[in-house]
């Protein structure tokens, strides 16, 4: 559930601001103007395919890599100026983990307690204290190279927090992670942000988004197309609908005759009526089609959701429709 804020409360000050980022490889423009404001202490995804510009935003921001035009801040220090203040006030984990397969989590941690100079004794304190707060202390003294795919995420967050960063940038923290470390990885996210850490995170996943975000924005072909709350992107599209699916013809047409705002596939024998989904609406198709004495074989109800908002902006899904289905 996104962080909320009480609606008389002054805007916080701002974590990142950019303002007409541009990067080009070549003849190439990868980001073409990115502008951003993201509020201290809020989850901002940027959401888009691949290839759409998204790490690249992430390695300008956090100043692994110069913008060739535009300008930002991030933690108040201007990239250009002040990049020793971005990186002490950031933590960057990424698609490329900086975890050392070689030797053990434990000592990855200590390894980051020595690069922030912490003093020997708290540096152990540091490193066992985060890894028993993300779960891995009992393969503390174990070689990272045998971690899951999770843990190895995990460990990667724990290391970032030894410098204990104000804003993370998450670059794909869920990719190629099952649904049970997807979710320890959005648990994670929450408590940082609990804690008041900005977090300024890419995805591919529509409903990562969803989960997380305060603000989307969605990058497509190096541009933002579109930026607001999950419920306000959703707005930009159309309606849901209620789907009806027969079996036989006969069935069909008169259930097409009963509904008269149907939309009609006499191919596929299915009707699709305008529809929010709620009960009564569909109460009430229910009711016309028990009054023509016609039973679907099949009713669904979809509602709008990201998927349909990235479909619109960026002219394809990046995942199967998902579907919500009530009746079989
Ligand atoms: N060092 C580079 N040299 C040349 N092209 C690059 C370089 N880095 C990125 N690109 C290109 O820039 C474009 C955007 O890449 P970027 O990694 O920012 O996309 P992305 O949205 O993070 O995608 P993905 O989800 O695949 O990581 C891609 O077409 C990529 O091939």
């Amino acid at each position: 559930m996104p962080t909320s804020r009480r609606p008389d409360s002054p805007p916080p000050p701002a974590a990142v601001t950019a303002v007409g980022l541009r990067k080009s490889y070549g003849d190439r423009t990868v980001l073409d103007g990115i502008d951003l404001r993201i509020p201290a202490g809020s989850v901002f995804a940027l959401l888009g395919p691949n290839g759409a510009g998204k790490t690249t935003t992430v390695k300008i921001l956090s100043t692994l890599v110069t913008a060739d035009g535009g300008h930002a801040q991030v933690a108040g220090h201007d990239l250009v100026d002040s990049p020793d203040g971005v990186r002490a006030a950031i933590g960057v984990t990424g698609q490329f983990s900086a975890v050392d397969g070689l030797i053990t989590g434990e000592e990855n941690m200590l390894l980051m307690a020595d690069l922030h100079h912490l003093p020997r004794r708290e540096g152990r304190r540091v490193a066992a204290e985060l890894l028993a707060r993300f779960d891995l202390a009992d393969v503390a003294k174990k070689p990272a190279s045998g971690y899951s795919g999770g843990m190895k995420r995990r460990l990667d967050i724990a290391m970032t927090l030894v410098g204990n960063p104000r804003i993370i940038f998450l670059d794909e923290p869920t990719t190629g992670l099952d649904p049970r470390s997807r979710h320890t990885m959005w648990g994670i996210v929450r408590e940082l942000v609990a804690q008041g850490v900005t977090v300024f995170l890419t995805t591919q996943y529509l409903d990562e988004a969803d989960e997380l975000a305060d603000r989307i924005a969605v990058i497509d072909g190096g541009r933002i197309v579109a930026e607001g709350t999950a419920e306000e992107l959703k707005r930009l599209v159309p309606g849901g609908h209620i789907r009806l699916r027969f079996t036989d013809p006969g069935a069909h047409r008169s259930a097409a005759a009963a509904l008269a705002d149907a939309e009609r596939d006499d191919a596929a024998l299915t009707l699709r009526i305008p529809g929010d989904g709620s009960q009564r609406r569909l109460r009430a198709i229910l009711d016309r089609l028990d009054a023509a004495g016609v039973e679907a074989d099949e009713l669904t109800v979809r509602t709008p959701d990201l998927d349909d908002v990235f479909f619109a902006l960026t002219g394809g899904p990046t995942e199967p429709h998902q579907t919500q289905e009530v009746v079989r």
